[in-house]
């Protein structure tokens, strides 16, 4: 709508038969910007890239590319570039054939079209590797091909498909950074999309939480992981316990009526509701001592995390776990306390 806008959605729709893939989302993505699609399986955040690639159509709404409706052009007319899971190197080209693809198909001309490769490839670090074909390369860098690829004809709008998820962790963190770098350096806007929670924290200037084709949430990652909207973002973002609780008249109770130990600083709604609490932040034995929300349970059984060790506690049906760097000198069957600070806990109804 205005120039200051590199990508905007206007309640878009796409549906596959019964299946409302991409549910009226509507998002902007300012010039420089990094915005991160994440969510679940099949919440709609690669259908939603697609719609923006023109590798499908709309159902209803707009897409405009700095001011400009480009939802009725092909995808070669569309001022995007897309980075796919697999790269899709084009096999029997080498690195600079592929590298150059794009800019052809734009009718860059030579000597531009050399510096640009040049560029590019400097860019990626991967200078010397010219007349390489892809079967001469690693996953790793198979994907920096198709990063300079893209970066190469200097889209309005960068559109990235799971790029990373195809490769090991190692491999994934380092490229990940790799991008952020290139990101600070180079202001590119840019549309992510992942199931990673860690990639989409670590590289975004927004995260738009996913579900169900809609955007429960988006904002700053800072936000979205300490102010989660809703019941669906707290529980995506991070772990979490639940603590599904009843309150009747007179006590708290477990789902089967059993009366639980729990003692709350601020009352619970009535009815059924849901108490969450991170891991991290449930202190227990000596810990737990003074802190106004606390429940007694038992030590079911300890995992061993490496820098910390995981205490899977129950209390009558509820059950909970709670992360502690070393061993808090109660073992399996121990009656301990558990506690936590009224602004560690979320309730939901
Ligand atoms: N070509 C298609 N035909 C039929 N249904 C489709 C098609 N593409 C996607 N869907 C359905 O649309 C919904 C959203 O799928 P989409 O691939 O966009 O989700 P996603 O969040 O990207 O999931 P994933 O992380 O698994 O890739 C799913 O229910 C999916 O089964």
């Amino acid at each position: 709508m205005t120039e200051r806008t590199a990508l905007e959605l206007e309640s878009v729709r796409r549906c596959f038969g019964s299946v409302v893939a991409v549910d009226d989302v509507s998002l902007s993505v300012a010039p420089g910007e990094f915005v991160t699609l994440l969510g679940p399986s099949g919440s709609g955040k690669t259908s939603t890239l697609r719609l923006i690639g023109g590798f499908e159509e709309l159902d209803a709404g707009a897409i405009r590319i700095k001011g400009e409706r480009i939802d009725h052009l092909p995808p070669y007319r569309r001022d995007t570039a897309t980075i796919f899971q697999s790269g899709a190197l084009f096999p029997h080209k080498t690195v600079a054939e592929n590298v150059a693809y794009g800019l052809r198909m734009r009718k860059v001309e030579r000597p531009e079209r050399d510096e640009r490769i040049r560029q590019a490839l400097e860019i990626v670090r991967l200078q010397g590797y010219e007349d390489r074909y892809p079967s001469q390369l690693s996953g790793g860098q198979k994907q920096r091909v198709a990063l300079a690829r893209s970066l190469a004809v200097r889209p309005a709008i960068l559109l990235f498909d799971e790029p990373l998820s195809a490769l090991d962790l190692s491999l994934r963190l380092q490229l990940r950074g790799e991008i952020k770098r290139l990101h600070d350096e180079l202001k590119f806007s840019a549309i992510y999309v992942t199931h990673d929670q860690g990639e989409a924290m670590a590289m975004s200037s927004r995260v738009a939480v996913m579900n169900k084709g809609r955007i429960e949430q988006i904002d700053r990652p800072e936000k979205i992981f300490h102010g989660p909207a809703n019941e669906f973002v707290f529980t995506f973002i991070g772990e979490s316990c639940c603590l599904p609780v009843r309150r009747g008249a007179s006590e708290v109770t477990d789902r089967n009526g059993q009366a639980v130990a729990l003692i709350l600083q601020n009352s619970l709604p009535e009815g059924d509701s849901r108490l969450y609490i991170r891991p991290s932040r449930l202190k227990l034995a000596a810990e737990a001592q003074g802190l106004p929300n606390r429940l007694t349970a038992t030590i079911h059984f300890i995992e061993f995390l490496g820098d910390m060790h995981r205490y899977h506690l129950k209390a009558g049906a509820l059950e909970v776990f709670a992360d502690h760097a070393g061993p808090i000198g109660h073992d399996v069957g121990a009656l301990i306390d558990v506690g936590w600070r009224s602004e560690d806990m979320k309730v939901f109804r």
